[in-house]
């Protein structure tokens, strides 16, 4: 069960002056995830998450912040393709509770909104109430960045939906919150360095990996995999087969795409446990392509922000 806590008790010592890269501007949650993570660190706001990657691996940036699943609508593929075309590795996970908050410019009332702005996904999370209100929906790149435009503009028709941070930041009101459709609404990040885990957290260790077949076969490669894990007895946290678009990866100088990957997680470390090292070697024997993005601490608390 998920312990929930405000505070990171898997921080360790740091640089003072540790730059994060996220996507979008203050206030948004993957600048909130960066914060409870790294307590003390410089944010640095980017455009996309691809350029948040890009700051990383060139060193303008120590990590970046990159949301990977949520309890309501699972795995972002898009975001595991862009740990699979660039040179970083896992170095910590987070997982923060999202409750959505509906913020609007001062003095505006529910009956006046034509249409709400957000990040795709948290549009998709507040359905119902969205459609209670019968307002337009309009994605832009992230939740507080909606809140940034709502307030230049002074758009007295129009709601945002991101955290109460973003609203503070800009001076807006608060006109309705928890307004997801599941009480229960976590999102889970990975943050990303250039080399993996900076030092050695006292928690018990997972590794994050990514597999793929060369034939399109999801059950021989789903049986393959778990009877390299089961057979030594190595607990999987996550195993999903993603993709249906395709998933273009990066192996040395080549780019290779596949129809679909497989992400999975277990116990363990594959740099400090044999038998970890050797289910990840049998997996290597049969698959087309197979990357550790990382081993890090397993954190499993649910981290509230507000
Ligand atoms: O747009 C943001 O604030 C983000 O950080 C991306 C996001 C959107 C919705 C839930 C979690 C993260």
């Amino acid at each position: 069960m998920a312990s929930f806590s405000a505070c990171s008790p898997l921080e360790l010592p740091h640089k003072l002056s540790l730059k994060v890269a996220y996507q979008g501007v203050p206030g948004a949650y993957s600048e909130l995830a960066a914060r409870t993570a790294c307590p003390g660190c410089f944010t640095l706001p980017c455009r996309t998450l691809s350029s948040a990657v890009l700051a990383v691996e060139s060193g303008e940036a120590d990590r970046a912040v990159l949301p990977v699943e949520s309890t309501m609508d699972g795995t972002a593929l898009r975001n595991y393709d862009l740990l699979l075309r660039h040179d970083v590795r896992v170095a910590r996970e987070i997982t923060l509770f999202v409750r959505y908050c509906l913020l609007a410019m001062p003095g505006v009332h529910k009956a006046a909104l034509r249409r709400v702005m957000s990040h795709p996904v948290a549009l998709a999370h507040c359905g119902r109430a969205l459609a209670r209100l019968g307002v337009d929906r309009e994605p832009v790149e992230d939740t507080a960045g909606a809140v940034r435009l709502l307030s230049t503009r002074r758009m007295f028709d129009a709601a945002a939906i991101a955290s109460a941070r973003a609203g503070e930041i800009c001076g807006l009101d608060v006109i309705d919150e928890g307004v997801q459709d599941e009480a229960w609404n976590t999102t889970r990040f990975l943050i990303v360095s250039r080399d993996g885990e900076v030092g050695v957290a006292r928690a018990p260790k997972k590794t994050s990996m990514v597999v793929a077949h060369a034939r399109d076969d999801a059950m021989a490669m789903l049986r393959r995999v778990l009877s390299a894990f089961a057979s030594r007895g190595v607990n999987l946290t996550k195993l999903e087969v993603v993709g249906g678009d395709g998933v273009v990866v990066r192996k040395g100088r080549r780019l290779r795409a596949f129809a679909r990957v497989m992400v999975v997680d277990f116990e363990g470390s594959v740099e400090e446990e044999e038998n970890v090292r050797e289910a990840v070697k049998e997996v290597e024997g049969s698959a087309a392509f197979v990357r550790v993005l990382g081993c890090y601490a397993s954190d499993k608390t649910v981290y509230n922000l507000e």
